[in-house]
């Protein structure tokens, strides 16, 4: 029997949750124990959970999306791995939108391991990130299981470190190599469902590159954009007006430190959603 189709799309849920909380912003989840507080000796995974949890409550009702940095987690074996479980379920029971910051990628068989993963069972997230360094092959599990679930995926195509440009930026015959995996996100968001204007498979952009990241975009039009490099990298929410619709969809802008660490993170998140909102109005 076919699988039951999914009630709404990623990007249908994501562009209701924008319009609900009036900005396109998300906070990351990067729970470190050195700057959470904790009992010296004590439980780091406990730590990090309850400050995860304490972060989730503070934001709910006010970004449309949370993303966990998995290896914050995962770090800590199954003890980890089962923390961020409790973190989704509870950020979900928050209606957050999840991102699971997992940045899988294998070759076909093993990446439907991944995909399964990350769209069904205790670890299912609204979206899940991935590598394109194994080729587009790999990456048609994630995107079919996502379309499945009504769930999306962020490729990597050009990242907001510094060492982004050793790979991201070489020239091919077909043009840089981000140009390249944007093409190939292109192609995959083919044969979008009446009325979206976006598909299941979008593109991690930084925000430290904006002329890079507006270059980008022209050439992904149905990809949703999740924009990390904000804040603490120095990303400006200001120069990134142009990776919005006239709806102010079609972007994700994502903070981490900036807001988790801030001393208040509920007005740290009051305000990144206030600079997506105004970014978006100027795109
Ligand atoms: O290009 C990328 C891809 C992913 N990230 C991740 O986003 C957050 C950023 O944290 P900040 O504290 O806001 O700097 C972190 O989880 C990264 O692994 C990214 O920064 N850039």
């Amino acid at each position: 029997m076919a699988a039951p189709a999914p009630a709404s799309s990623f990007a249908t849920r994501l562009a209701a949750a924008v319009d609900r909380r009036g900005g396109a912003a998300c906070v990351g989840l990067d729970p470190v124990l050195e700057k959470v507080p904790h009992r010296n000796g004590g439980d780091p995974v406990a730590a990090i959970e309850a400050f995860s949890l304490r972060v989730v409550e503070a934001v709910a009702g006010l970004v449309p999306a949370v993303k966990l940095q998995m290896a914050c987690f995962e770090r800590y074996g199954s003890r980890g791995v089962a923390a961020a479980e409790r973190v989704l379920g509870a950020a979900g029971e928050a209606e957050l939108l999840t991102i699971a910051d997992a940045k899988r990628g294998d070759i076909g068989v093993s990446a439907a391991h991944y995909a399964a993963a990350f769209t069904a069972g205790p670890l299912a997230a609204d979206a899940v990130t991935v590598s394109p360094y194994l080729g587009f092959d790999t990456l048609v599990p994630f995107r079919e299981a996502a379309a499945a679930a009504g769930t999306g995926v962020f490729v990597l195509v050009r990242t907001s470190n510094p060492g982004g440009d050793d790979l991201q930026s070489l020239r091919t015959p077909g043009g840089g190599v981000a140009e390249v995996v944007a093409a190939g996100i292109e192609r995959m968001n083919g044969g979008l469902q009446a009325g979206e204007a976006y598909g299941p498979v979008g593109a991690v952009v930084g925000a430290t590159r904006p002329a890079v990241a507006e270059a980008l975009r022209v050439r992904m039009p149905r990809s949703i954009l999740l924009v990390p490099g904000i804040g603490a990298q120095g990303g400006d929410p200001a120069a990134l007006s142009a990776l919005f619709d006239a709806r102010g969809h079609g972007a994700l802008l994502t903070a981490s430190r900036s807001v988790i660490y801030a001393e208040d993170p509920a007005e740290g998140a009051r305000r990144l959603v206030a600079a997506a909102a105004q970014a978006a109005d100027r795109g």
